[in-house]
């Protein structure tokens, strides 16, 4: 990219999160992700610009030096930080700010720094040395938090039966953020039981929120902007995907078309979920089981007794394997964190400038990961003790609320590439790469708001789930034996 020649037109609108925009090379596979402030705070946004290459170095190196390491090398791209000219940001921020939707815009890009993070477009396959026919698919999934905590410190024993992810939806809808309730339970998605995994992205497909995006060819066209801008059409969804499982059948149509379009989506979706793509490694596969008791969510609609074979466990090095045992470095809960986090606050109190050496907001350099990867759980009474505790915390938070990619391409016919590289679905060969976004470090200052709100997601489900039981819905027994795709117009 050569920065003193960016033109806005060859830029469009990609998508946005909480903190980031994102827009895309028009012909190159690559994406410039912007930091966002608070609109409402101009002075504010100016100070945070100055900060913002920091920020976004910080952003690289921990993606590089601690969430690489812990995820893998084939996974993670940690992209570069570019100096824009501020000319081509100010355009390019009045050219996209039509296409965003009205839930984001409390937030405006940062148009004062001239900093980005330049990244591959992960909606385009990343083995390149294969020529792609036809329009990349991408599958983007954020699949939250897998397991039940696990801590002797919780103190809410509703924590130890129903995941955080369904407990949230309650406070979702009440709060607005969502119409629907979703019955994705990401449990199912992390048990490796590949009846229980395409029941939860059955349920993503249902309910997308921002957890199911699909583009082709880098367009969204299934999932949702806001909860006012859905595209959400299976039918719809249908005719874009027949061509990729479908190519030499034209005759495929019908009721039974969508139906048997999504099955193969969904296999292979899970079958790129269950791959090593990211070792390229072969050979045994070895199983990573958490025990059942954390593997089930009581809130769940997939029952346990129609499980055709019993517990799974996910494939050692597949991406849902990595993902969830990074997210389990938060061995003792929030429950137990907020105290380490006081007692860190406390001894920061009385030794301010200890902070950077603690390196408690970065440099994220290659000793951090070595530090992290201690997993002694005793508390020793000691600040090292709680530093390391909170940090492995903030690796676990990231990894909580990180994306996968998973790009496809028809393979062509003359192509015979590594087994590992292709998925064979019914009537097709798709090459695919599977790669995680937004592995940002989540902030050490946002700790006492994480205890704050798992203690509201946890008694506001208590409250409501205790107010339907009076009186009691008798149709949940039925849902939950109910593994099928219900096709509803939208
Ligand atoms: O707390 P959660 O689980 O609601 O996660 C937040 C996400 O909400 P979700 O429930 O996925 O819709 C939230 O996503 P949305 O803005 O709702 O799309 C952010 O990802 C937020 O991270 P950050 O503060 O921007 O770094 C996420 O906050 P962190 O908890 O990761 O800090
Ligand atoms: N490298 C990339 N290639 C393709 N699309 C991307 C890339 N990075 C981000 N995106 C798209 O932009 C969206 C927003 O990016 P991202 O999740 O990084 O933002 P965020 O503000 O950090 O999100 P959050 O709300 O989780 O904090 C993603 O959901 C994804 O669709």
């Amino acid at each position: 990219m050569e920065v003193d020649k960016m033109d806005e037109n060859e830029w469009k609108y990609h998508g946005e999160g909480n903190k980031s925009l994102v827009v895309s090379h028009v012909e190159h596979s690559q994406v410039l992700r912007f930091l966002k402030y608070p609109a409402e705070d101009p002075g504010n946004s100016h100070k945070a610009a100055k900060e913002a290459f920091g920020h976004l170095q910080n952003i690289v190196d921990f993606s590089k030096n601690v969430m690489k390491p812990f995820l893998g090398e084939n996974y993670v791209h940690h992209g570069e930080v570019v100096h824009l000219p501020l000319d081509f940001v100010r355009q390019l921020s009045l050219k996209v700010e039509q296409e965003r939707p009205e839930s984001r815009c409390d937030k405006v890009m940062d148009i004062f720094s001239g900093y980005a993070l330049c990244l591959p477009n992960l909606t385009k396959l990343q083995t390149c040395h294969f020529s792609e026919s036809g329009p990349p698919l991408c599958i983007e999934i954020k699949p939250k938090c897998g397991f039940l905590p696990f801590s002797s410190h919780v103190t809410k024993d509703v924590k130890h039966r129903v995941c955080r992810f369904c407990m949230h939806q309650h406070l979702k809808l009440a709060n607005g953020k969502w119409k629907r309730m979703s019955r994705y339970c990401p449990l199912d998605l992390f048990s490796g039981n590949k009846q229980r995994m395409s029941f939860a992205l059955k349920n993503l497909l249902q309910e997308a929120q921002n957890n199911l995006k699909i583009f082709k060819n880098g367009e969204l066209i299934y999932g949702c902007k806001d909860d006012k801008d859905c595209l959400q059409d299976l039918n719809e969804l249908t005719q874009h995907l027949k061509p990729y499982f479908f190519p030499a059948n034209g005759l495929i149509h019908g009721p039974h078309c969508t139906r048997t379009v999504i099955n193969e989506l969904i296999n292979v979706i899970t079958t790129a979920l269950l791959s090593n793509s990211g070792t390229c490694r072969t050979g045994e596969i070895r199983k990573v089981h958490i025990s059942e008791g954390r593997a089930h969510c009581d809130a769940s609609h997939f029952h346990r007794d129609i499980l055709r074979k019993g517990h799974c466990g996910l494939p050692k090095d597949c991406v849902l394997s990595k993902i969830l045992q990074a997210q389990m470095l938060d061995n003792v809960d929030i429950e137990g964190l907020h105290p380490l986090y006081n007692r860190v606050e406390q001894y920061l109190g009385e030794f301010p400038k200890e902070r950077v050496k603690l390196q408690i907001d970065g440099p994220y350099n290659e000793n951090c990961f070595e530090k992290l990867r201690n997993s002694q759980s005793e508390d020793d009474g000691t600040v090292d003790t709680a530093v390391r505790k909170v940090q492995q915390y903030r690796v676990a938070m990231t990894a909580k609320d990180c994306s996968i990619m998973i790009a496809l391409s028809p393979c062509p016919d003359d192509e015979l590439p590594e087994p590992n590289l292709v998925i064979q679905t019914s009537k097709s060969r798709l090459i695919y790469s599977v790669s995680i976004l937004d592995l940002d470090p989540k902030p050490y200052e946002n700790i006492p708001h994480q205890y704050k709100l798992d203690g509201q997601i946890v008694n506001f489900y208590l409250k409501s789930t205790q107010a339907k039981q009076d009186p009691p819905t008798p149709t949940l027994f039925m849902d939950s034996e109910d593994c099928t795709l219900v096709l509803h117009s939208v």
